[in-house]
């Protein structure tokens, strides 16, 4: 949690040739964006997350899209250092508890909440949070579980507009979103335009524009 804080931002991805892993977050750690999320969305995802493991000791390292207790497995052997999930499987939280990976998983009603915090989650990820309701809905929602101390890691629709909005919120340690990683940035193999785009992203959280 301590350098998610400190990140304030997590760039989201998903890989389609393992070849693009290592470019992308070497681009995002150039920029001073060193917390990824990488999506159990292709083929090569796993084998992506082996190549950022073994490469990038630097990054902090985040798989998403981990829907079954095998793949919360596999992520932590392969390397990951916290997972997260779109939605709420008490399966998943409870491998991600008893193999020790840190784990976030997807809520977005008071009954997802609950059901995590009844499994002991304390950070959740907050998805799709725009399509939800946003900030306005976050607060409405967390207001009964604040004593609690939940944390929220809002994910879904956000965007270099729309982040400080989140950030600003006191339980809102870090926002996440695959906006930074550009796709078309990526298959053509433009690290530094990668490296460029996501350094505005970074400027924007240093310069105090988000609460963080
Ligand atoms: O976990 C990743 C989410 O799909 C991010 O949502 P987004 O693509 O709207 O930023
Ligand atoms: C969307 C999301 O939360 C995930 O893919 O992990």
């Amino acid at each position: 949690m301590g350098r998610l804080k400190r990140s304030g931002v997590v760039a989201g991805f998903a890989v389609d040739q393992v070849e693009h892993a290592v470019p992308t977050a070497e681009a995002l750690l150039a920029a001073g964006i060193d917390a990824i999320e990488l999506t159990l969305r292709t083929d090569v995802a796993l084998d992506a997350v082996k190549a950022i493991a073994d490469g990038l000791p630097d990054i902090l390292l985040g798989v998403g899209t981990i829907l079954t207790p095998e793949q919360l497995v596999q992520v932590k052997e392969a390397g990951a250092h916290f997972g997260v999930s779109p939605g709420m499987n008490p399966r998943v939280v409870q491998a991600a508890v008893e193999h020790g990976l840190p784990f976030a998983p997807g809520i977005c009603t008071p009954s997802d909440l609950e059901a995590a915090i009844e499994l002991g989650c304390r950070f959740v990820k907050f998805f799709p949070a725009e399509a939800s309701g946003g900030v306005n809905y976050l607060k409405s929602m967390a207001a009964p579980y604040r004593h609690l101390g939940i944390q929220y890691f809002p994910l879904g629709g956000l965007n270099a507009g729309n982040m400080k909005d989140y950030l600003e919120l006191d339980n809102v340690p870090t926002i996440g979103g695959s906006w930074i990683v550009e796709k078309g940035l990526v298959e053509s193999g433009d690290w530094n335009g990668l490296s460029a785009r996501a350094a505005e992203v970074r400027e924007m959280i240093n310069k105090g524009a988000c609460n963080v």
